[in-house]
């Protein structure tokens, strides 16, 4: 079976998938840290891979920018491909002053600016968090590999380019230490089909320190998160 925007077959997709925004991160995962490579996507360009990694059947698939896209690849893993550990590998912006370029944040929660969750048409509102399973394992990959990691609520945006550049001030009065654009839809699809989800992201700029890495270094650098990702297969 497959789906409006990914082509593979049952069975072709691991239990475990690791999800970066861009598809060409995914290509790139593939080639060089998986063994015995199967492509399965190309869909959309939105590639994906199933490989090996120290003999462990992982995928890997790219997600698209934002909450939508990434619902939807999310969503279609986990009803229709059956995967159970959902480890999304992005960059972010850092809002905690302490967070330096390629320091590694692993996000316990996601609060948001998206109304993602309005579906579920809930009494109150949601706090999107991280699989506490995959989250400790994390941690403890990154502590062993002696990776620094920091743990921390981050936000969710719809926006990239803020009509009102000082906003991010007041989320991080509340403790978020970063920014991307998916987490909070990975989160509410896992917990909502009770899967495991986390993210794990770089950092790509600091809002905070107003600096910021090149896009190759974006597409291929990186490589500490990718290592521990990899470990959670
Ligand atoms: O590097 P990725 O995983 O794409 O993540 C971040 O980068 C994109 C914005 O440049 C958004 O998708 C944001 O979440
Ligand atoms: O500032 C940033 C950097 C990466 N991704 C984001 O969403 N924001």
């Amino acid at each position: 079976m497959s789906t409006p925007h990914n082509n593979a077959v049952q069975g072709q997709i691991a239990e475990t998938v690791l999800l970066p925004g861009d598809p060409l991160r995914a290509k790139f995962i593939a080639e060089n840290f998986l063994s015995d490579v199967e492509q399965f996507n190309a869909v959309r360009n939105m590639f994906g891979y199933t490989g090996t990694y120290n003999g462990k059947k992982v995928s890997v698939m790219g997600t698209g920018m934002g909450c939508p896209s990434i619902g939807i690849y999310s969503y279609e893993l986990i009803h229709m491909y059956g995967v159970k550990n959902l480890i999304r590998i992005g960059s972010c912006g850092a809002y905690d002053p302490n967070l330096e370029l390629f320091d590694i944040v692993i996000a316990i929660g996601a609060s948001t600016d998206s109304n993602y969750a309005s579906q579920y048409n809930l009494p109150g509102t949601y706090s999107a968090t991280a699989s506490w399973d995959l989250l400790s394992k994390a941690k403890q990959v990154a502590d062993e590999n002696s990776i620094k990691a920091t743990v921390g609520n981050i936000v969710t945006s719809d926006i990239f380019y803020h009509d009102e550049p000082e906003s991010w001030k007041r989320w991080a009065k509340m403790g978020c230490i970063a920014a991307e654009m998916e987490t909070y839809a990975l989160y509410c699809n896992a917990n909502r089909a009770g899967v495991n989800a986390l993210t794990i992201l770089t950092v790509s700029d600091s809002i905070a320190r107003e600096s910021e890495t090149t896009a190759e270094q974006r597409e291929k650098g990186f490589k500490d998160m990718m290592k521990i990702a990899l470990e959670l297969a």
